[in-house]
C-alpha cells in the first residue's frame, strides 16, 4: 500500500479474550477531516493507538502516509502528531517547558524547540499560562496543551482522541477552524468524537466503527436513508393545536403524530420529501416558524447501525 494518509486494513487487537479492534479497514484522505464515530468501547482509542504506533496490531496492515507503523515507528512518529483523549504528561513542567522538551525529542534544537513553542502557545491561546505547572492547568487548558504538543514537529497526519472534550466553545470553534486550515494545507486528519453534531461541523467523510468492526458503506448509506424526523413549530399556536393543521396537510393521521414541546414530530424518507412537505405546509398559508431535522445527519445514520450514542455531552 503506498496511499499517504491513513490506511488501515483487516486490523485486528485483542486484550486477552477481549477483542477490542476485531476488523478494521478504512482510509483517511489526505487534505480531508475524517471523523471516527463509535458507541463506547467500539475500540477507537485502540485503533487510534496502534496507527499512532504505540501499540502493536495483531494481524492487518497499517499506513501512515504512506510509512508502516509497524516496521518503522520511529518514521512513522515524525509524520505524525497524536493527541490522546487525556494528557499523560509531566505535571512539575510549565507548558513552555512540556512543548519544548517535546520538540527537542523530535530533534529540533533547544532554540528552535523554544520558538516553536512560543508559537504555538500564541496561536492556542496558552500565553498567560505559558509558565504555569501543567499540574494547575484545567482540563480543557490540558487538552489545548496536548494539541500543541502533538502538532510541535509540524505533523502531515493528525491523530486526535477526542479532542474536544473540556474545551469551551470558543476554544471548540478555533479547533475546528485549526483542523480545517490544516486538511486544507494537504495534511490527513482523523478525529473520534461522541459529539457528533459538532463533528459533522467539521468532518469531510465518516468511518463508523461498531464492536471493533468498520461498518461498510452500503450498511451505512442504508442507515442514512432510513426514515429520519424532523421538527415542525407554527409561530402562531402550540404544538397540540398545530398537530391537526399539519398532518390534515401533509395526508397524515393527526393521532400518530407525536409532539416534542412546542414541536410536532413528522418523519421523512429523503431531504426531497422534506423539501415537499414544507412547500405543502407554506402552500396551506400555515405559518412555519420551525422546520429542520431532529437530528443532524451522522447522528442519524449512528442511531441507525443500531447502537445507543453518548448524545451531546462531552467524554
Ligand atoms: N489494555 C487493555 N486491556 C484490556 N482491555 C482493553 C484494553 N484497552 C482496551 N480494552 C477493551 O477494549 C475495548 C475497546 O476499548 P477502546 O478504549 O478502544 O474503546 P473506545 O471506542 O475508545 O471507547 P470510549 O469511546 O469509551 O473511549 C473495550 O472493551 C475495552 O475495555
Amino acid at each position: 500500500m503506498t496511499t499517504p494518509g491513513i490506511v488501515a486494513h483487516g486490523v485486528r487487537r485483542s486484550f486477552g479474550d477481549v477483542h477490542a479492534v476485531r476488523n478494521v479497514t478504512l482510509e483517511a484522505r489526505e487534505g480531508a477531516v475524517t471523523g471516527l464515530v463509535g458507541p463506547n468501547g467500539s475500540g477507537k482509542t485502540t485503533l487510534m493507538l496502534m496507527l499512532a504506533s504505540l501499540l502493536a496490531p495483531d494481524a492487518g496492515d497499517l499506513r501512515i502516509g504512506g510509512v508502516d507503523p509497524v516496521a518503522e515507528p520511529a518514521l512513522a512518529r515524525g509524520i505524525l502528531g497524536w493527541m490522546p483523549d487525556a494528557l499523560g504528561a509531566w505535571p512539575a513542567l510549565t507548558a513552555r517547558e512540556t512543548i519544548t522538551i517535546t520538540g527537542e525529542l523530535y530533534g529540533m534544537t533547544r532554540e528552535q524547540a523554544r520558538a516553536r513553542a512560543a508559537q504555538l502557545l500564541a496561536e492556542l491561546g496558552l500565553e498567560p499560562l505559558a509558565d504555569s505547572p501543567a499540574r494547575v492547568l484545567s482540563r480543557g487548558q490540558k487538552q489545548k496543551l496536548g494539541l500543541a504538543r502533538a502538532l510541535v514537529h509540524d505533523p502531515r497526519v493528525l491523530l486526535l482522541d477526542e479532542p474536544a472534550s473540556g474545551l469551551d466553545p470558543q476554544a471548540r470553534i478555533d479547533l475546528r477552524v485549526l483542523l480545517r486550515r490544516f486538511a486544507a494545507e494537504g495534511c490527513t486528519v482523523l478525529i473520534s468524537s461522541h459529539v457528533l453534531s459538532e463533528l459533522e461541523e467539521v468532518i469531510d467523510d465518516a468511518v463508523f466503527l461498531v464492536a471493533g468492526e468498520t461498518v461498510g458503506s452500503d450498511r451505512v448509506a442504508a442507515a442514512a436513508s432510513r426514515v429520519r424526523t424532523w421538527r415542525i413549530r407554527l409561530a402562531d399556536r402550540d404544538a397540540t393545536a398545530a398537530v391537526l393543521p399539519v398532518a390534515r396537510t401533509l395526508g397524515l393521521d393527526a393521532g400518530v403524530l407525536p409532539i416534542d414541546r412546542r414541536d410536532v414530530l413528522v418523519g421523512f424518507a429523503s431531504d426531497a420529501d422534506a423539501a415537499q412537505a414544507l412547500a405543502a405546509l407554506i402552500g396551506a398559508g400555515l405559518p412555519v416558524a420551525e422546520f429542520s431535522a431532529a437530528t443532524s445527519m451522522l447522528e442519524h445514520t449512528f442511531l441507525d447501525l443500531g447502537e445507543g450514542p453518548a448524545r451531546g455531552g462531552t467524554a
